[in-house]
């Protein structure tokens, strides 16, 4: 369904004078900076696929989703999707394409979300049979009967962001794009949320989510595109990511004396949550937890433990930080909240 290859995009920037010397010099000469925010990045996609597209701040996401959604000419490399490519065929490809961005509506604040499906409906050319069936069908699945009658204004955010996905969804769109959209969300509204993309990739829909929640992500999809400073530094299905993590547990112990800095042999301290409570981490393989259990026990006194799995948050922030960061990182480690 999308093919992208050795896709960048380079922003040309003015850099700013900050003393009244450069700011004087900039009246006449503006030093101009490349800024490569995507960097000849290449992936497919199946039909029917969730694929996540993870990212720290400033990793090249949205200007990604930009060029996959014909927003931005990229300034080098290629994309299909569908068969056309998106800045090119616009017209034709906004057809096939959804979009929902969490941060930003579609819907117009003064009139009922009712009339904004109307106008997408003229918009797209849906035919009125076809626009009816498809109201009906996601009005009944996103329970939003009455709801679509009130001005726009007058909705909760949750109420709001399911108006947003049937905007997005009425022209019956093959591939829908989504960027972050849970934020703001309290868990019920998420879980609907939730549920209704997993119905609408049942019924064939493809969906790249672009996303800061992890929970998003373990709960739809089942392969991830990471992407740090504009280049792809993980693809792979999540069980990857996951088994990444190896026997690696996270633990909150509250012990009788205070833990040093390295309590133990492959024991982490990752936080301290207070005198005689941290955060630790720990590689089974390297140390058993029946062994790391003993030992704390007999040294520190264990006043209390609580022994979860690693998210996959963790791998993660892992392939987000370059190899100076991870250092930093684990200097820091250890440090009182
Ligand atoms: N119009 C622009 N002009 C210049 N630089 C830009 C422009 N848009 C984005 N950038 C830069 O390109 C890089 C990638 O930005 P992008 O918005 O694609 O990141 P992102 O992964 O979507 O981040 P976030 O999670 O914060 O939304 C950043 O360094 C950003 O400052």
């Amino acid at each position: 369904m999308i093919e992208v290859s050795r896709l960048t995009k380079c922003y040309m920037t003015h850099e700013r004078g900050h003393t009244l010397r450069e700011i004087a010099a900039n009246l006449i000469r503006r030093p101009v900076r490349e800024v490569r925010a995507v960097d000849g990045i290449s992936f497919s996609v199946d039909r029917g696929e969730i694929v996540a597209f993870l990212g720290p701040n400033g990793a090249g996401k949205s200007t990604t989703l930009k060029m996959l959604t014909g927003v931005l000419h990229p300034t080098s490399g290629e994309a299909s999707v569908m068969g056309m490519v998106p800045w090119r065929q616009r017209s034709a490809y906004v057809k096939r394409i959804g979009a929902v961005f969490g941060q930003k509506s579609q819907l117009l604040w003064d009139i009922p979300p009712i009339d904004a499906f109307y106008m997408n409906k003229a918009i797209y050319g849906v035919p009125e049979p076809a626009y009816r069936r498809t109201l009906d069908q996601l009005v009944e699945l996103l329970d939003v009967g009455e709801l679509i009658r009130k001005p726009t204004r007058q909705l909760s955010l949750g109420e709001r962001m399911k108006c947003e996905f049937i905007m997005a969804m009425l022209h019956q769109p093959d591939l829908v794009f989504l960027d972050e959209p849970t934020i703001g969300l309290d868990m019920i509204a998420k879980e609907r949320i939730r549920g209704f993309i997993a119905d609408m990739n049942r019924q064939g829909v493809t969906f790249i989510l672009t996303t800061h929640d992890l929970d998003d992500v373990e709960a739809l999809a089942r392969r991830a595109i990471v992407i740090n400073r504009g280049e792809i530094v993980f693809d792979d299905e999540l069980h990857v990511l996951r088994s990444r993590l190896g026997g690696r547990k996270a633990i909150r112990v509250t012990t009788e004396t205070p833990l040093p800095d390295s309590p133990l042999p492959g024991v982490e301290i990752v936080r301290r949550t207070h005198a005689l409570e941290a955060d630790i981490e720990i590689d089974t393989a390297v140390l058993p937890l029946k062994r790391l259990i003993g030992e704390l026990n007999d040294r520190y006194g264990i006043h209390d433990m609580s022994i979860e799995p690693l998210s996959i948050e963790t791998v993660i922030k892992e392939l987000y930080l370059g190899p100076v960061e991870q250092e930093s990182a684990a200097s820091t480690a250890g440090r009182s909240e």
